[in-house]
């Protein structure tokens, strides 16, 4: 997800990584205006930031749960004492409230309702501050990286001081790592956790509006610590789904799921797969401290263990990732593509077949030259969206084959003579440019126009019939039902232009004109 090549050392606070003012040279003519700098992330502390005690280092005690604190209470003293503190005064049993929540997977209460509080107000006033957020990882984009903002010094001892322990009985080496607690086998690895020294801390929030869910992925980094920030009962939904690790037989096997709860931390290992379901109502902000150890990702063992890469077995369905499973379309039923739906309790599947059908989009006028509309069928979970360039009629999937971007509010261009990488392009053919990463896609032929024949747009006939623009589509119907029941199923086409409604319309299959 982000390179860590561009990971900032640990011990470079913010304050230090900004740029550094060269001396003043003797004036002998008036210096000239220094041309204006555009603001970044790192000018907003402290002129613009609102609890400057949050930022500051020293306060970490402030912000940690009772408990918590309590159970590093004998290793801080040790510490500071100056005397060897093992990491194994750090009685995992004796703490309130700590839970093995399934094998590789452990939680604990971590941060106080002030902290989450306060935390959730700062990103707030950064928003409104109107300084640029960059996206928080290559999967979120509506979060923000606390470590840019000022914070990372304050993040920083957050991890020397408490999280660190924690790392060490529960991912550290054999010396350190606890077996079970309470009885429960914990099953971890050492992951480097006697030794986390650097973190990349970033706030994820969700809403059904923006970021909806997080696609499953692995985290790159080695032991992930992922705090609940916001309050029971604000938001539906949402819960994170945990599959197996990335290199063994059950990467795509479902093994958990975690409710979010405000101040408790869940830990794992950054390498197990896992993904948030999606948000159905509300809104909910969690901070993650994705944390690695320089050291020990230079031995060898850590080399080669990652050096093999993922394991693409046998799947659980929810385990399934649009972004890096190649066989996702195949595997995914086309109803259940991109969303991120936990399978329910006594949930049974009705057995389906499609039939290809001419579908109305919108009168010929509706789409002028240059512009896109959109066809949703949300019983099919499909979503079409159509061009007109150059005169001419074209109909894509509109969710980008890479990261599932909505290509019709991408602007269209022609391919011209500088991208015609794929196979069947002319210059004048149409593209449209995906407004997420700029991938660009032939209107005719589907064809990503560098050549990259893994992403590749699914392409719909499309034709005008009574002034009317229409595509064809596979619809589903049931496969036992008779006419009658699947003519009358309701069924609901939303058009929709550079992202607004422009009319929702319910329709009876009955009414398609077949093909
Ligand atoms: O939504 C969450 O809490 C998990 C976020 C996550 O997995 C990540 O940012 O790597
Ligand atoms: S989603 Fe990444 S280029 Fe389209
Ligand atoms: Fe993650």
């Amino acid at each position: 997800m982000v390179d860590y090549s561009k990971w900032d050392k640990l011990e470079v606070s913010d304050e230090e990584s900004k740029p550094k003012k060269s001396p003043v040279p003797e004036a002998k003519v008036p210096p000239k205006a220094a041309p204006k700098r555009k603001l970044q992330p790192f000018d907003y502390h402290p002129e613009k930031s609102l609890h400057k005690d949050l930022f500051e280092p020293e306060n970490w005690k402030r912000w940690i749960h009772p408990s918590l604190l309590q159970t590093i209470s004998e290793w801080q003293r040790l510490k500071q004492a100056g005397e060897v503190a093992s990491f194994r005064c750090v009685d995992l049993e004796k703490m309130e409230g700590f839970r093995v929540e399934a094998p590789g997977i452990c939680s604990f209460p971590a941060l106080t309702d002030e902290f989450c509080d306060l935390l959730m107000q700062e990103v707030q006033n950064y928003r409104a501050s109107g300084l640029p957020a960059r996206a928080p990882n290559s999967m979120n984009n509506y979060g923000l990286v606390l470590n840019e903002i000022g914070m990372r010094p304050a993040f920083s001892a957050i991890l020397k001081e408490v999280l660190l322990p924690l790392g060490a009985r529960l991912f550290g080496d054999d010396e350190d790592r606890v077996a079970s607690v309470g009885g429960v086998a914990v099953e971890t690895e050492d992951w480097g956790g006697s030794s986390l020294d650097d973190h990349h801390s970033f706030i994820v929030q969700y809403r059904p509006t923006d970021d909806k869910h997080l696609d499953m992925h692995i985290d790159e980094c080695d032991v992930t610590f992922n705090f609940g920030i916001t309050a029971h009962g604000k938001f539906d939904g949402n819960d994170l789904t945990f599959c197996g690790m990335f290199d063994s037989a059950d990467h795509r096997k479902y093994h958990h799921r975690y409710k979010h709860v405000r101040g408790r931390c869940v830990v794992h290992s950054g390498k197990r797969r896992h993904g948030a379901m999606d948000i159905e109502k509300g809104e909910r902000a969690s901070l993650i401290m994705w944390t690695k150890s320089r050291s020990f990702r230079r031995t060898q063992a850590y080399r080669e263990r990652n050096r093999k890469g993922l394991t693409y077995g046998d799947a659980d369905r929810v385990c399934l990732s649009y972004t890096h499973d190649p066989d996702y379309k195949n595997l995914m039923p086309k109803k259940l593509q991109y969303h991120m739906k936990p399978k329910h309790e006594g949930e049974v599947e009705v057995p389906m077949r499609t039939e290809k059908r001419w579908i109305r989009v919108c009168a010929a006028a509706e789409l002028p030259e240059g512009e896109s509309r959109l066809l949703e069928l949300k019983e099919e979970n499909e979503q079409i969206a159509v061009f007109r360039h150059r005169g001419e009629l074209f109909a894509l999937d509109n969710r980008c084959a890479h990261m599932g971007g909505s290509l019709c509010e991408g602007e269209i261009e022609d391919v011209g003579t500088e991208n015609l990488g794929c196979s069947d392009s002319k210059a004048t053919d149409g593209m449209v440019i995906c407004p997420r990463h700029y991938m660009c896609f032939n209107l005719r032929t589907g064809e990503n126009v560098e050549g990259d024949a893994t992403m590749q747009q699914q392409v719909y006939p499309v034709r005008l019939r009574d002034d009317h623009v229409e595509v064809e589509v596979e619809v589903e119907v049931p496969l036992q039902s008779d006419l009658t029941s699947a003519l009358s199923l309701p069924r609901l086409a939303i058009w929709l232009h550079r992202n607004q409604v422009v009319a929702a319309v319910p329709f009876v299959l009955g009414n398609l004109e077949a093909a």
